[in-house]
């Protein structure tokens, strides 16, 4: 990616969940999936042992024409739709001289990235044609993968040098299940927040639903130092506890699943939405006296020309309490953070897209009525 014209990388992440067969019935025990959290290296120049999804910065890889012969055409549904887009799909490369479109590479890489820091290989046989988009996915038979230590030794040839997915790809006969990855969100990494060496990130956000049990990861020890399968509320919990952090889109995110208990009904959700459109978010810091929110598009507060590159005004200050703040606004958008696990959405706005809201799930003691 040429950084020099935009302030931050371009990456993608995926919301892996797997599971299903579930029953409808209300509590927590009643989800029937899981989905995959990894820790991120104390080491990190970002968000330093953070738990979020498998996911990292595109590779100039990941736009290879040389993917071409091997990627199955779009299932019809998709190739139709013309729905609103992040520039982060819309941008055109001709820096790259690829003809691969933003919606393929960026899936490549949320794939790559995936095999990278979880080793677990979203893939499917180069002949198996066009994929049947209403059924969640389903990982390549143990058969068609090579020995474990094969495997693993293929994993650090990619880690080191992406452009070795392809070659590994090929070697299976088999390609990036692309499609079976679902536009969720974008999230771009609000100007003020940046990391070490002032690292942002615009990320695209995939969904993908395997109808099989959680299989088997393992993290590098590398980018990645754990790695768990866990139910969405049960995330939230791990999160209130403070036995883990979570960043605030990876929250907001889980909250949304947390609309799901059933596998089934995630999948159906997320592959229909996806062809209604998405649109990037940059929360913006709204600083108060005793904590602090993000603000989100919608927000009665959200700046109507927002500064992107945090050369203007990249965080708004009060010297009001948050409740006070909250109490004065009627339409509501926003991840409120009093400390680092206790956040709270608060959202009265309809989504755009046919998106779902999160529920609101209160991270403070005692607040989470509706798991
Ligand atoms: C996948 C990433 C872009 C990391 O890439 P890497 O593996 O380091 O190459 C990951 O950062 C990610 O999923 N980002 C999503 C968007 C984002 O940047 N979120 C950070 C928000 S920071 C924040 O909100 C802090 C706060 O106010 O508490
Ligand atoms: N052993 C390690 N500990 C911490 N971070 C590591 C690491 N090995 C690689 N990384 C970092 O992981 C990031 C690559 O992530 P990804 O492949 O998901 O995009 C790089 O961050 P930077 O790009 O910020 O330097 C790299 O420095
Ligand atoms: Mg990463």
């Amino acid at each position: 990616m040429n950084s020099r014209l935009r302030p931050w990388r371009e990456a993608a992440t995926v919301v892996l969940a797997a599971g299903g067969g579930g029953e409808a019935s209300g509590g927590r025990a009643a989800f029937d999936y899981e989905v995959l959290l990894l820790r991120r290296s104390p080491r990190s120049a970002f968000m330093p042992s953070a738990h979020v999804f498998p996911g990292g910065v595109a590779d100039a890889a990941d736009f290879s024409p040389e993917w071409l012969p091997l990627l199955p055409a779009p299932p019809p549904a998709v190739r139709a739709g013309g729905p609103p887009r992040p520039p982060l799909f819309a941008a055109e490369r001709p820096e790259l001289g690829s003809p691969l479109p933003g919606e393929v590479a960026f899936r490549i890489c949320a794939i790559r990235e995936t095999f990278e820091e979880a080793g677990v290989l979203l893939l499917a046989p180069a002949d198996q044609g066009r994929p049947a988009p209403g059924r969640p996915a389903r990982l390549l038979p143990a058969g068609r993968l090579p020995p474990a230590a094969e495997l693993g030794e293929w994993r650090r040839r990619v880690q080191r040098q992406p452009g070795a997915f392809l070659q590994l790809c090929r070697h299976l006969r088999c390609a990036p299940n692309i499609w079976a990855l679902h536009e969720w969100s974008d999230w771009l990494t609000p100007a003020g927040r940046a990391g070490r060496g002032g690292r942002r990130y615009d990320t695209a956000f995939y969904l993908c639903c395997l109808g099989q049990r959680p299989p088997p990861a393992s993290h590098d020890q590398q980018e990645v130092t754990a790695y768990q399968w866990t139910k969405p509320p049960e995330a939230i919990e791990l999160f209130k506890s403070q036995d883990i952090w979570i960043p605030p889109p990876q929250f907001y995110e889980l909250c949304r699943l947390c609309n799901f208990p059933l596998l089934h009904d995630l999948h159906k959700f997320g592959f229909e939405r996806a062809l209604e459109g998405c649109e990037r978010w940059m929360p913006v810091l709204l600083i108060a006296s005793d904590g602090y929110m993000q603000l989100l598009p919608g927000d009665e507060l959200y700046p109507e020309d927002p500064d992107f590159t945090g050369e203007r005004k990249p965080m708004l200050t009060t010297n009001k309490k948050i409740e006070d703040v909250l109490k004065e606004a009627a339409r509501l958008h926003r991840i409120v953070i009093q400390d680092l696990n206790n956040v709270a959405i608060h959202v009265n706005v309809q989504p755009k897209y046919k998106h779902i809201n999160p529920l609101p799930l209160n991270t403070k003691t005692g607040n989470n009525s509706r798991l």
